[in-house]
């Protein structure tokens, strides 16, 4: 009788590993398993910026895997295999995804990474089951999950790190190492599946495997909790009835992965049913922003970007604060993958994560600084009325800031240049974040002159004029805002970028090709947006366009929670889903063509305006660029 019944299900099916790796035949063998081996050759060079998370882009690699090989098999073999297992291992550092090293370089260059560190290993693993259709046609279900154990390294001397690289273990092994041999003597600890360190989470596997043979799951549906959006999705376009029962609690698994993933704390631990982790995760969501914002305001990250860190004397004399809270403070990031702490000569320092050095310094190019202090400063007083803000149904500025706003914009932002220029900073930083998604979201060779509405610094602008050599941009804003973006002077001059000072509501539009409204829509109401959009209307022209960016709600208005925790303290404005802003626009005569998610803090949608059947006029672009203009 073998241990898991589901591996007996198996038996007279042709289920085929998908890999050429020893440890995960032998891991599968010794359950029992009986199967084939043809490796992949699907070579793993998928684009991992284009992964919001590294156990997205080890499930793709695991499925893309499998399913290669399950489409060879007929074709090269001449058997089509009843199942495919796909796997792939990474190990996630400071935000980076370790894979195989190259060379002996690339070895050291990882493990003194990983050296006196916790690090995270996920192995994503794709089920493909395939069906013969008719002798020509396979039909092919993938149903993919991944696992995640953390391992902390010992401190390694270069002694022992370079001795351990010639022993010619690392270089077949994501991360550089093998803890199932040598590599076992770097470890101090392993928090979660061993074998899923070693290539393959047999435990997970076998679960899915019940899950998906018809036994009745081993506790209830969310056990499933820790798999992944991508997984569902698929399952959900391509499974039958058995798996519909998985699907039905996608939302909640995703709810409590993204929710833990959004405030930077550790992924779900969802094998508990007892323990509501989710909730505990909303319940210290606060913690973790302000944290955020102090170790910001404190300018934590601009002390501690130093190439060698900083001891924690050294920073609490820096920022000026008590050693105790520093520590606290240091030691609060450190837990949220801000900062990390490290051991150098016996003593303790702390330095920047790499993330925190690209995105909390003040003068990186792609800084959040300005925005974070915004959402400390405005945004978190208003939040600490929103008890009231939902009784009343109304903005909380004068109980935030003890002033009655009658426009938003012009009274209480702009009453003090410190607020304005905050205020600014905070625009100035979301498009410097976004702007190069923006401008390269479309085709917009056929545009020479661009209006950004409501630009404010420029700075999404030179994004545009640095990603299309031909065009010009103008930015429209208040005059107050023109007079005061000289605090916010490019490093380069572009004489392509020009400022018109007006009020978008009241003032006639520079005329351009393009208009652009970046995170304007969103805070006005249809009725105010009626006005603008009219005006817009009036002075099109054949060929123009409107590029539109916002967080783009989905159908159903349920995701993602970023846009819809910001409208709690939204003054008129509302956030609206694509086809809501493609209604609005509608009644304008804007017709939406193409929209982008960018997978960056804002989305994109293009319009035109019909007036003719002959898009090529209207649009002016290539015959080429029409096809790809086309709403997808
Ligand atoms: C971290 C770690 C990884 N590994 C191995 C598991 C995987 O075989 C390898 C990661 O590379 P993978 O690309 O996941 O797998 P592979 O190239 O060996 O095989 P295939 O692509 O054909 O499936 O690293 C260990 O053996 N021990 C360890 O401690």
């Amino acid at each position: 009788m073998p241990l898991n019944p589901v591996i007996s299900k198996l038996s007279g099916k042709l289920v085929v590993l998908a890999s050429a790796s020893p440890r995960r035949l032998e891991i599968l063998s010794n359950a029992g398993l009986r199967f084939e081996v043809v490796p992949s050759w699907f070579k793993e060079t998928l684009d991992k910026s284009l992964f919001k998370h590294p156990c997205e882009y080890a499930v793709e690699t695991a499925k893309q895997k499998a399913l290669e090989v399950a489409q060879r098999m007929p074709f090269k073999h001449l058997k089509t295999p009843d199942i495919v297992i796909g796997a792939d291992t990474v190990v996630t550092v400071d935000g980076l995804i370790l894979e195989k090293p190259t060379d002996k370089q690339d070895a050291y260059r990882m493990l003194s990474r990983l050296s006196g560190k916790e690090h995270s290993v996920f192995t994503g693993v794709a089920i493909v089951i395939c069906r013969d259709k008719n002798s020509s046609v396979t039909d092919y279900k993938v149903v993919d999950f991944y696992e995640e154990t953390k391992v902390k390294f010992a401190e390694l001397s270069e002694e022992m790190l370079w001795e351990y690289i010639n022993s010619g273990e690392p270089m077949d092994k994501a991360g550089g190492y093998g803890i199932q041999a040598l590599g076992g003597m770097l470890v101090e600890y392993v928090r979660g599946d061993f074998l899923n360190v070693v290539g393959f989470p047999l435990n997970h596997f076998c679960k899915q495997l019940g899950s998906i043979f018809n036994s009745p799951p081993a506790s209830p549906a969310h056990k499933i909790k820790r798999d992944c959006d991508e997984a569902w999705t698929l399952v959900n376009k391509t499974t039958n009835g058995d798996v519909e029962l998985l699907e039905n609690v996608k939302d909640d698994s995703l709810t409590s992965v993204q929710e833990q993933n959004v405030m930077g704390l550790e992924f779900a631990k969802c094998n508990r049913q007892d323990v509501p982790h989710s909730i505990i995760s909303l319940l210290d969501g606060f913690k973790v922003s302000k944290t955020l914002f102090t170790a910001s305001k404190l300018k934590v990250f601009d002390v501690l970007n130093t190439p060698g860190g900083l001891t924690l004397e050294e920073v609490a004399g820096q920022i000026n604060a008590s050693l105790l809270g520093t520590e606290r403070l240091l030691e609060a990031a450190v837990s949220l993958g801000l900062l990390e702490r490290v051991r150098q000569e016996e003593i303790s320092v702390y330095r920047n994560t790499e993330q925190a050095s690209r995105f909390l310094v003040t003068d990186s190019p792609v800084s959040l600084h300005g925005y974070i202090l915004h959402c400390n400063d405005m945004v978190w007083p208003l939040f600490s009325h929103l008890e009231s803000a939902v009784r009343e149904g109304t903005s909380q500025h004068e109980r935030a800031f003890g002033k009655k706003k009658e426009d938003v914009f012009q009274d209480v932002y702009y009453s003090k240049d410190e607020v304005k220029i905050r205020f600014m900073d905070a625009m100035h930083s979301i498009a410097r974040v976004t702007g190069k998604d923006l401008a390269t979201a479309f085709d917009l060779s056929c545009y020479k002159t661009a209006c950004d509405i409501g630009g404010c610094t420029g700075a999404m602008a030179y994004e545009f004029t640095k990603a299309h050599p031909e065009l010009s941009v103008t930015i429209f804003d208040l005059p107050q805002v023109i007079e005061m973006r000289r605090h916010f002077q490019p490093k380069e001059n572009d004489e392509r970028v020009s400022f018109v000072a007006g009020d978008f509501f009241k003032d006639d539009l520079p005329k351009a090709d393009l208009y652009i409204l970046a995170r304007v829509l969103h805070d006005w109401s249809d009725e105010k947006l009626h006005v603008l959009l009219s005006k817009l209307s009036k002075m099109w022209t054949p060929g123009c366009g409107l590029l539109v960016s916002e967080i783009l709600l989905d159908e159903e208005r349920r995701r993602p929670s970023r846009a819809l925790l910001q409208a709690l303290s939204m003054t008129e404005g509302k956030q609206r889903s694509t086809a809501e802003y493609s209604a609005l626009l509608d009644k304008h005569g804007f017709t939406l063509k193409h929209v982008k998610h960018t997978d960056n803090l804002l989305d994109a949608m293009l319009f035109v305006k019909e007036e003719q059947n002959d898009k090529r006029t209207l649009l002016g672009c290539s015959s080429a660029s029409i096809e790809t203009a086309e709403l997808e």
